[in-house]
C-alpha cells in the first residue's frame, strides 16, 4: 500500500533559511501513515508536535503565508503525493484541496467581511467562482449541521460569532474540499464541553465514511484515544515511539513514556485502586462524624479523591491527562463572562 504520509529523516527549522543551523526544532523524522489511518501525535510541551503538524499541513508553502511557518530543512516529507520539501506548481496548486488543517486558532482567521456560509465555502469560491451556489449552499447548511451549529449562523458574520461558534466554522471550512489528509492541532480546544463528542464523531464518520487520513495533534491522551490507538510520541524535536499504545507504553525505556504510561494508568484506574485502608478508615471517621454511617463504597470514594488532590498537587502533569471534560469545563467557566 502506497503511504499517504512519508517522512524520511527530516528536519524541521523556524526562522530565515539562511545562517540558521541551530533553529532546528525536529530532527530525523522517519514516519509512514497509511491511507484512511488515524493517527495521534502526542507529547510534551514545546515537543515539536505543532511544528511537525504545520510541516505536514504545508500551509507555509502557500503564497501569503507569513515568515513564522516551520520549514523543512533536511531529509524529505510527501503528504498527499505533495513533495512538501521541493514542491511543483502543481503540487501548490493541489495541497489545499488534498490536505486540510485546522489550528487551535483558525476560527479566528476567518474572513470578517464574508458571511458564515461564504467562509465555509471560500476554499472552493476562491478557485472556482462559477461553482454551482445552491450546491455550495446546501453543502455549507449539512456542514454547519455537522458540525452542531444552527443553521440560522449562515448569514451572520464572524465578528458576531463566539470563539468556539468560530472554531467549528473553521472546522467546516477546512472539510468542505474534502480532504485526502486532515490535520487537527488540539481539536478541542476553544470548542464547549457539550459540543466535543459531535465534533469526534464527526471526525470518526469521515474516517469511515471518506476514508480521510486523519492526524490529531494534542497533548491530551485520553482526547487521542477517542479515535485512535495509533500514536506518535514527540520528545525534544524527535520521534521516540510510534504504534499501539499499548505497545508503545508496555515496556517504556524512556523517561517521557514512562511518565505518560503513569498518567494514563492513573487516569483510567479505578479511583478506590488508588488508596489505602488508612485514609479509608480516616475518611470513615470524619464523614461520620458528620453524616452518621456512610458505606465503605462511599468512604472508599472520599478518600480516593482526597488521594487525587493530593497527587495532583505533587505532580501537576497528572492534572492535564485527566478526562477532557473536566478540564475544559474549569476552563469554559474560566472564559465565560
Ligand atoms: N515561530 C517560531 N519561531 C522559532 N521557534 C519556534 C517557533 N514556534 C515554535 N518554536 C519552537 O519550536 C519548538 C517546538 O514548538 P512546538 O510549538 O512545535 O511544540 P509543541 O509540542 O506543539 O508545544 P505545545 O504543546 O506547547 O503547543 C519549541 O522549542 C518552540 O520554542
Amino acid at each position: 500500500m502506497e503511504h499517504v504520509i512519508s517522512a524520511v529523516d527530516c528536519s524541521v527549522s523556524h526562522g530565515p533559511k539562511v545562517g540558521n543551523a541551530d533553529a532546528r526544532v525536529i530532527s530525523g523524522v522517519n514516519l509512514t501513515v497509511n491511507p484512511g489511518e488515524i493517527v495521534g501525535i502526542v507529547g510534551a510541551t514545546g515537543s515539536g508536535k505543532t511544528s511537525l503538524g504545520r510541516v505536514l499541513s504545508g500551509r507555509g508553502l502557500l503564497k501569503g503565508a507569513s515568515r513564522d511557518w516551520p520549514w523543512i530543512s533536511g531529509g524529505s516529507l510527501t503528504v498527499a503525493d505533495i513533495d512538501m520539501r521541493h514542491p511543483t506548481k502543481n503540487d501548490l496548486l493541489r495541497l489545499p484541496l488534498s490536505i486540510g488543517y485546522l489550528a487551535p486558532d483558525s476560527g479566528e482567521l476567518l474572513r470578517n467581511d464574508l458571511t458564515v456560509g461564504e467562509n465555509v465555502v471560500e476554499p472552493i469560491l476562491s478557485r472556482d467562482r462559477d461553482f454551482d451556489r445552491k450546491a455550495l449552499g446546501r453543502a455549507a447548511a449539512l456542514l454547519l449541521d455537522a458540525v452542531d451549529l444552527e443553521i440560522g449562523l449562515l448569514n451572520k458574520f464572524p465578528f458576531e460569532c463566539s470563539r468556539g461558534q468560530r472554531q467549528r466554522i473553521a472546522f467546516a471550512q477546512a472539510l468542505i474540499v474534502e480532504p485526502k489528509v486532515l490535520i487537527v492541532d488540539e481539536p478541542a480546544q476553544g470548542v464547549d464541553v457539550l459540543a466535543r463528542p459531535a465534533l469526534f464523531d464527526l471526525l470518526e464518520r469521515l474516517n469511515q465514511t471518506r476514508g480521510m487520513t486523519l492526524v490529531v495533534i494534542s497533548n491530551d491522551l485520553a482526547a487521542i484515544e477517542r479515535l485512535t490507538s495509533t500514536v506518535v510520541v514527540c520528545n525534544h524535536g524527535r520521534i521516540i515511539a510510534h504504534g499501539e499504545i499499548d505497545d508503545v507504553l508496555a515496556d517504556p525505556q524512556d523517561h517521557y513514556l514512562l511518565r505518560m504510561k503513569e498518567a494514563r494508568e492513573f487516569a483510567s484506574a479505578p479511583l478506590a485502586g488508588l488508596i489505602d485502608q488508612e485514609q479509608v478508615a480516616a475518611a470513615e471517621r470524619v464523614v461520620d462524624g458528620l453524616f452518621g454511617d456512610i458505606s465503605d463504597e462511599e468512604a472508599a470514594e472520599i478518600a480516593a479523591e482526597a488521594e487525587r488532590r493530593r497527587l495532583i498537587a505533587e505532580r501537576p502533569e497528572f492534572a492535564r491527562f485527566e478526562t477532557g471534560e473536566q478540564h475544559s469545563e474549569t476552563k469554559d467557566e474560566q472564559e465565560s463572562p
